[in-house]
This record gives C-alpha cells, structure tokens and sequence, in this order.
C-alpha cells in the first residue's frame, strides 16, 4: 500500500484531515515526567493512543528527539504508532536536502532506520536532491513550498524573473512537484495555514498533490478557511497541530486534553468542508 492509499484510507476511516504534530519538548510534561527526556517515547504514545482513531497521520518532528540523544525514542515510537494506530501514516519531519549521495543517507535513515511512510524535504538544492526519496516505492515526500512563517517571504514570495511569467518561487515549486517532478506519483508539498490566499494559489497550480499544512493552533492559522482554500476532491490536505495538542493540559489530563483539543480541531477542519 503506498503512502498515499493509507492517507486516503486513514482520512475515510478516522473522518479526518488532522495531522497530530509529534515535537515533545520535556520541560512541558506534565507531573513527575517534567524536564525527564527518558519519557519522550511515553509522552508521545499517550497522545498518539489518545488521538488514534482522530488523526489522518502523525508527524514527529526529528530535532525534538536529536536535540534529547533520543532517537531510539523516536525508533521505538514509530513502532508503537504503527501498534496503536494502525494503517495512520507516520511523516517524519526531518526537512532534509543535500546532494544525492548524502540524500541516499537521509532517505535510509527515514525510511530504513525509523519506519517512516513519508518524508518533508527542501527543494532548494533541486531535482537531484530529491530523486533518491522517489526510488522507495510507495514512500511519499513533502516539498517545502509555501512555509507558514513569516520569514518564508524572503526567498519563497520571490519572483523568478528568468522564466515565462515570472512565477514566485513558491509556484514554481509547486508546477514542478504537481509535473515532471513527480515521476512516481509520491510527491506532495508544505504551505503554511497562516497563507490561506497562498494555500488557494499552490492548489490551483497542484490539483491533485496532498498538501501538508502546519500554523493552525500555537500559529494561530484559521482551520475552516485552511480547509476552504486547499482542500478538493482528489486533493487531500493534512492539517497539522503539534503545540496545541500536546500541552492542551499540563496536569495528569494531559492525553485526555490533546483527545478534546484534536475532537475540537478535527470538527473545525470538517466545517471547512461544508
Ligand atoms: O514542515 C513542517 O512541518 C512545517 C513547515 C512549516 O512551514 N511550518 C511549520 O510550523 N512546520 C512544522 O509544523 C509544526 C508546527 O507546530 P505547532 O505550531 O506547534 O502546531 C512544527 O513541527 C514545525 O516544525
């Protein structure tokens, strides 16, 4: 099954378009596992348990367990996701680019070594650097294209004045990934919720693609107006929130918490839709 069949299966299944963010950072656990990063793993699976059946997939972000030596953590915990929630796809945020031997690497290290289905990637090394993703069968990657912070605006809102039409960057990514760069079908692409004109802009130019789209919750981005502008028949989005679910509560609550605030973010996502 590839990564995009389970996006879809997983969408079906749990009614949803919610991506839980997966960015433990330990001096916010709650009780006795405050600043303890041996609990990252346990942190973690309660949220996912408690947010299973809600979530289209979950994205643990790499720099939350690198920063704590805790990548076995991050090991064990995509097997106990794939326990807990099975068929919900794991996207590792790893945001990687480099040379084509090096991205071999990264491509072993998210796929091989941790069990990702999907992968995000910088585009801004080119073609080359991101070809060696495409050679796994059914593993899927998501471009940076039009990121949810302010500073994308610097390179990404840029137009390229050397091609017909002077497209900004971040169009020019998005045709690319939406046509010859997508020669397996896997590729997918980031825009942030805080640039709904932006979300609208990326889907016209990628009608198909699936969009992952971090900024609604901590980044304040508007959930229902996401969903408005990216979301089509045959153009599925992946709507991320890692902070306000997982610290919805900072008390022995906490995983029932993140269940309301997911219930809560998953119905607005839905309305969008209406
Ligand atoms: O690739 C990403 O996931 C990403 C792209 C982007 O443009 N903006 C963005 O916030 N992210 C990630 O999405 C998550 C957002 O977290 P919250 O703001 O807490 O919901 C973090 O893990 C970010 O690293």
């Amino acid at each position: 099954m590839t990564f995009l069949d389970q996006l879809r299966d997983a969408e079906r299944k749990n009614g949803s378009m919610l991506c839980v963010g997966l960015d433990p950072e330990p001096s916010r656990f709650p009780g006795a596992w405050k600043n303890d990063a041996g609990r990252i793993h346990d942190f973690c699976a309660a949220i996912a348990e408690a947010t299973a059946d809600i979530a289209i997939a979950f994205k643990p972000q790499i720099a939350y367990f690198a920063a704590h030596r805790a990548e076995d953590q991050l090991e064990r915990l995509v097997n106990t996701l794939q326990r807990v929630a099975p068929g919900v796809p794991v996207i590792l945020d790893a945001k990687r680019g480099d040379i084509g031997s090096t991205a071999e690497q990264y491509a072993r290290e998210a796929f091989d070594r941790y069990g990702a289905d999907a992968v995000t990637l910088s585009p801004f090394m080119g073609f080359d650097s991101v070809e060696p993703y495409l050679r796994r069968p059914g593993k899927g990657a998501f471009l940076l294209c039009r990121t949810s912070n302010p500073g994308g605006d610097d390179f990404q809102a840029q137009r390229l004045h050397g091609l017909p039409g002077q497209p900004m960057l971040y169009e020019r990514i998005a045709e690319l990934a939406q046509g010859d760069w997508n020669r397996n079908g896997q590729l997918g692409l980031v825009v942030g919720a805080t640039y709904p004109a932006e979300i609208e802009r990326v889907r016209s130019l990628a009608p198909t693609l699936p969009l992952l789209i971090p900024g609604v919750g901590a980044q304040g981005g508007d959930a229902a107006a996401t969903v408005r502008a990216g979301w089509r028949e045959g153009g599925q989005v992946v709507v991320n929130s890692s902070r306000a679910i997982l610290y919805a509560s900072s008390g022995a609550d906490f995983a029932e918490a993140a269940r309301t605030a997911a219930l809560a973010t998953r119905a607005q996502l839905q309305a969008g839709r209406a």
